[in-house]
């Protein structure tokens, strides 16, 4: 099994071969318009993939006319090989052809199964008859186009010595490529790299033609058991000069080699594998977006090379290590993908370096106590909340660094709700002189009931941007924290001492077990900073005014 290749291909270039709007387009629920395809296409081109499988020409009349534009757009003498796939037939290779003949560098590429169970049940056809086929089709598509790649659909399920038989009578016949798949995602990459060496050291012929590169071997794995990108690898480790693979790894089930990440594995590991790739890497991110975009197929957070975090650090060690430098904990830029830059993330695992050096980025420069203070109230926040934005840290020390007077104190409140009654609330509130000041209002809820009810006795304009809920503690007599976020109208503005920068959003929380309760004090607490905010302003205001004076 662990055949050691013996190979010396003259080349150290792998082709990537893009099979994403042919295997890619077969994810269920992927199907891309004509118009979606050329634009695919044309980004393909700008990352410079050697070739790119369009479709499949004899599935319907669009997807062969789809094929045909973009062999006229994308097919140009400096653009990529412009491939359509066949089934070893007449039809499907005439139609192939009739698609791809637009493109200055045209491929047809045709394929049979191999395998004992996909040729008894599926093709009803003998070994026999199978190499006869091969043979027979591979020269009729050779009449048509120099380019003929021939795969033997599940070779990684086929008995190799049929498989040697087989890829004779296709070289022989005319095929310049030999992409070996493991249609089914079965092998494991010891067994799949001995299968190509295999394939090179013992089909009759081949293994001159493979070291002068007059034929290709590819690698088209599938990634049923989470091994498609490992396979890859472990074929072109055994002499296989392209790889065939999709963009954000779609394709069908569980999908195909991802090229991102075959790409990049090539790149970062130039050391292991001496070899190199034409792709232009910085293209990958766009490439992967339009992608995910057009198929409406979501790329999982934690994807490699092009996922949300693929360059996100949370952890407060790995953060400092970052901070300190970069290489501590990520094996490539950012940059090389097309990825602008790594990210910090705030959360409850981050340490006080990240949090000092956001916080610095922000605008704000904190002494020791400060920060410490500040860093104890984000761990409490990050507690509560999945992600600490910019701007619940904004708040938070803002909060912090102005700490306003209470004009208006939560008395009582009073609810009527249910779903028989208008929910009703009737509050009461004491200002700074002691006066107590009662109003009642009807809402579309409780808690609207009571925020229209604070209204009518505050009377300062604001809109509600937020209000959220959380409960502090379990169980039935859970403590509810609410906080909500308001914007104050003209002159609410707040100068943030620090940085010179001005806000007129507020933040208020209010904790208690009833969240009605909790409710209208965060509203209450929120007013209050609005307010004091606008009688700074208008201090400001009069000192300007009598300094002009005088
Ligand atoms: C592993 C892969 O990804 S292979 C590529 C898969 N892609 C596609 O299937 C493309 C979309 N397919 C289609 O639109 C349709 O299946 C078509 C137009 C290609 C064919 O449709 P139909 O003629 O209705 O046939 P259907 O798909 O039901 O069955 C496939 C037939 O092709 C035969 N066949 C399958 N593979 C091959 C092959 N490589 N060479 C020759 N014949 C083949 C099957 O044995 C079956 O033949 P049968 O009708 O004599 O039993
Ligand atoms: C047609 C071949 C290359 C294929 O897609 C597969 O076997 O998975």
């Amino acid at each position: 099994m662990s055949q050691q290749p013996t190979i010396s291909i003259e080349s150290d270039v792998v082709r990537i071969f893009d099979t994403t709007l042919r295997d890619g387009e077969q994810s269920p629920g992927a199907t891309l318009h004509t118009h979606e395809k050329i634009e695919i296409a044309k980004q393909l081109a700008r990352l410079n993939v050697d070739v790119i499988e369009a479709g499949f020409p004899a599935a319907s009349p669009g997807d062969l006319e789809a094929v045909a534009a973009i062999a006229r757009t994308v097919g140009t003498p400096d653009g990529p090989i412009i491939a359509g796939l066949a089934r070893a037939n007449r039809d499907d290779i005439s139609k192939a052809w009739e698609a791809v003949r637009h493109a200055a560098k045209p491929r047809i590429h045709t394929f049979i199964a191999t395998s004992d169970i996909h040729l008894q049940y599926k093709l009803r056809m003998t070994r026999e008859e199978v190499v006869a086929t091969t043979r027979e089709m591979v020269a009729f598509a050779k009449q048509f186009c120099d380019d003929v790649e021939f795969s033997p659909e599940d070779a990684g399920r086929s008995d190799p010595r049929f498989l040697y038989e087989v890829l004779a009578a296709a070289v022989e016949a005319g095929a310049t490529t030999l992409n070996i798949p493991d249609t089914v995602g079965y092998t494991v990459p010891e067994e799949f790299g001995a299968l190509i060496a295999g394939i090179i050291e013992n089909t009759p012929g081949l293994k001159p033609k493979v070291e002068r590169g007059e034929v290709i071997i590819s690698v088209h794995t599938h990634n049923d058991l989470g091994l498609a990108v490992a396979n890859a690898l472990a074929g072109v480790k055994a002499g296989a000069r392209q790889v065939e693979c999709t963009i954000n790894g779609i394709g069908e089930r569980a999908g195909n080699c991802s090229l991102e990440e075959v790409v990049m594995a090539l790149y970062v590991r130039r050391d292991y594998f001496n070899l190199r790739t034409n792709i232009v890497t910085q293209e990958i991110y766009r490439t992967s977006d339009m992608v995910s975009r057009y198929t409406g197929i979501v790329v999982q957070p934690n994807k490699a090379i092009v996922g949300a975090n693929a360059f996100a650090h949370e952890a407060g060690i790995h953060q400092d290590g970052m901070l300190k430098h970069k290489r501590t904990y990520e094996i490539m830029d950012a940059a090389t993908v097309g990825v602008p830059e790594s990210r910090l993330v705030l959360g409850k695992h981050s340490g006080r370096h990240a949090f000092r050096v956001r916080l610095e980025q922000l605008g704000f420069h904190l002494n020791k106590e400060q920060l410490n203070e500040a860093f104890r109230r984000f761990k409490e926040l990050a507690d509560k909340k999945k992600y600490v934005t910019d701007a619940d840290i904004m708040a938070l020390v803002g909060d912090q660094l102005y700490q306003p007077k209470e004009t208006w104190q939560l008395v009582r409140v009073q609810v009527l709700a249910g779903n028989s009654n208008i929910p009703t609330a009737t509050v009461t509130l004491r200002d700074e002189e002691g006066r107590e000041q009662t109003a009642t209002a009807i809402g579309t809820g409780p808690v609207d009931a009571c925020y229209r009810a604070i209204r009518e006795i505050v009377r300062v304009p604001n809109n509600l941007l937020e209000y959220s809920v959380q409960s502090v503690t379990e169980g039935i007599d859970a403590v509810g924290d609410v906080t909500v976020r308001i914007r104050g109208g003209e002159g609410s503005e707040r100068v943030n001492p620090q940085t010179g920068s001005r806000s007129s959003v507020y933040i208020g929380r209010g904790v208690d077990t009833d969240i009605i309760v909790a409710s209208a004090k965060a509203y209450v607490q929120a007013l209050n900073k609005l307010l004091a905010a606008q009688s700074d302003a208008q201090a400001e205001v009069v000192i300007k005014a009598e300094e002009t004076t005088a």
